[in-house]
């Protein structure tokens, strides 16, 4: 099984926010989102980039390190991917991606010594959304494609649903393109930080269809979000009884068995199998 990286909470705090830059390193986030778009004023992009760079090499443990920078037609653009990319955050989440030209602009900027530094694509415009297979096949180094609901509401026109069912198209569309092309794929944010139930209701709707994580904005989401996108004991014990019985003598070389009064075939431990990668991914948080 390749390396699983897990991915289930993943929160954004405004770089130019000291204070929440600090106290990100004692979250139980996977990965973290520095900012330098739109939660940064313009008066203090030049400090969030400063503070981020800096933030970046002082280190996050074991967190996965992404900044999202301005767009490269923004004046703030060209110079926070160089700033940020020879600062060496795993990642560099493009804003904004309507086209895969906009990954390879960034690539470009990119210079052969920071070939560690993955991409991410933004995908809350509509036309990221009708050319996601574009973007999604952008191939090396995209790794993640991101839902921005707040941008796409806006700009579909439409009102927040709490059911999302206005977005229900764009939730199928955007997990369907990131598993065309082997990305992972991370759910858009939920505003409402005094929702509970609500915020929990959004985390179950997106691990059924598929996502690997949820973007969050307070450290109040993260536990609901972890447990969210973890294997439950349940799934992890149904996981290790497929991959039991399809290793058995009597078993090998069969493309389909009966477990439990069920047809089990070898997809389903293929399945399982990555159940048990993810759960000790996990683990070893
Ligand atoms: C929304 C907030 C401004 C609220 O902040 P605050 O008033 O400070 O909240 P609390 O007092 O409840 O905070 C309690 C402690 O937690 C820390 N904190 C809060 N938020 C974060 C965070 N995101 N990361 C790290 N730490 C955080 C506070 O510092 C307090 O700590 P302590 O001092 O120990 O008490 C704030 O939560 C916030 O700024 N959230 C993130 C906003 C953001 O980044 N927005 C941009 C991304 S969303 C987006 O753009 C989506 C997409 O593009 C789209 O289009 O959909
Ligand atoms: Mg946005």
């Amino acid at each position: 099984m390749a390396n699983i990286r897990p991915r289930r909470s993943v929160l954004y705090m405004p770089g130019s926010n000291a204070r929440a830059l600090e106290k990100a390193r004692s979250l139980k986030a996977d990965a973290l989102i520095l900012d330098l778009e739109d939660a940064v004023a313009p008066e203090a992009k030049i400090l969030a980039r400063e503070q981020v760079c800096a933030a970046i090499r002082k280190g996050f443990g074991k967190r996965e390190v992404v900044v999202r920078v301005n767009p490269l037609d923004s004046e703030w653009g060209h110079a926070d991917v160089a700033a940020i990319a020879a600062a060496k955050p795993d990642a560099i989440l493009i804003p904004k991606v309507s086209s895969p030209d906009h990954i390879a602009a960034v690539a470009r900027e990119l210079s052969p010594e920071d070939h560690s530094t993955a991409l991410w694509a933004m995908i809350e415009t509509p036309r990221g959304v009708v050319n996601l297979p574009a973007i999604a096949a952008a191939g090396e180094p995209l790794q993640a494609l991101v839902l921005g609901t707040n941008d796409l509401i806006k700009e579909l026109g439409a009102t927040v649903m709490k059911d999302r069912a206005n977005l229900l198209h764009v939730l199928g569309q955007i997990v369907l393109a990131a598993r065309a092309f082997g990305l992972s794929v991370i759910d858009g944010v939920y505003n409402d930080i005094s929702d509970a139930d609500g915020f929990a209701f959004s985390c179950f709707q997106a691990r059924q269809f598929g996502f690997d994580g949820k973007t969050v904005i307070h450290p109040n989401q993260i536990e609901t979000c972890n447990l969210s996108f973890s294997p439950s004991m349940d799934e992890i014990d149904a996981a290790m009884r497929i991959v039991a019985a399809f290793s058995k003598p009597e078993n090998l070389g069969k493309g389909a068995i009966k477990l439990d009064g069920r047809m089990v075939e070898k997809l389903h431990a293929d399945a399982a199998r990555r159940t048990l990668a993810l759960a000790e991914a996990i683990a070893g948080l």
